[in-house]
C-alpha cells in the first residue's frame, strides 16, 4: 500500500531536480549520480506527516536494498534519516519498479557484510566515513 499524503519537495535544489525527474520518467531519467545507479527513497516526514522524496545511491543485493545516511560525511545525519528512524514502511523505486520496504537499522557483523556493498556501489562512502566522527546510519529494506 502506498504512502500517502502531500508531497513536501526538499529545499536543496539538486537532490529535489534528481527525485522530481526520476519519478516524471518512471525512472528513465535522473537515474544515475557520476556514471552510478540511483534509486528514489519515499518516506513520510517524522514531523510534518508529509511524502518526502529522497535520492540515494542504489545498494541492492538479492532483492534487497541499503540506504546510508552519509549526507556526505556532514557532521549531522540527513533528516531523512529520523524519518526512515520513525516510519514502519517506506518506499524504494528503482528504475521503473516502486514497492514498498520494511526498514531496519543494521549494526555489527551485519553491517560490515552491508557496508561492504555499499562502498563497492559508491567507494566515496568509504572518504565519508572518514570525514565524520558520527557512525553513518545504515539501513536495510525488505520487501513487505
Ligand atoms: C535538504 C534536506 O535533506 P535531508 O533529508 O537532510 O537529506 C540530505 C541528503 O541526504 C539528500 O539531499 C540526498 O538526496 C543526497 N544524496 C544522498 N544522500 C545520502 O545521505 N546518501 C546517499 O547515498 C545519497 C545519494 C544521492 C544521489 C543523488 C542525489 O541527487 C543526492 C544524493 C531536507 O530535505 N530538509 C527538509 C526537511 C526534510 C524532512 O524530512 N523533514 C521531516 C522532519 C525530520 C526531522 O524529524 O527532523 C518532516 O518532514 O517531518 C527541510 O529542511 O525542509
Amino acid at each position: 500500500m502506498p504512502l500517502t499524503g502531500e508531497y513536501a519537495p526538499s529545499p536543496d535544489k539538486w537532490s529535489r531536480e534528481q527525485a522530481e525527474l526520476f519519478e516524471r520518467t518512471n525512472g528513465a531519467e535522473g537515474n544515475e549520480m557520476q556514471g552510478k545507479p540511483i534509486i528514489v527513497l519515499t518516506t513520510l516526514g517524522a514531523k510534518s506527516g508529509k511524502i518526502r522524496k529522497t535520492p540515494l545511491m542504489r545498494v541492492e543485493h538479492d532483492g534487497e536494498y541499503l540506504v546510508v545516511a552519509s549526507k556526505g560525511g556532514a557532521p549531522e545525519h540527513p533528516t531523512w534519516y529520523h524519518n526512515i528512524v520513525n516510519a514502519p514502511l517506506v518506499e524504494l523505486q528503482d528504475g521503473p519498479v516502486r514497492k514498498d520496504y520494511t526498514p531496519r537499522e543494521l549494526s555489527g557483523e551485519e553491517r560490515e557484510v552491508w557496508w561492504e556493498r555499499a562502498v563497492e556501489a559508491w567507494p566515496a562512502y568509504a572518504d565519508y566515513a572518514e570525514k565524520t566522527d558520527r557512525v553513518i546510519p545504515v539501513f536495510l529494506l525488505t520487501p513487505v
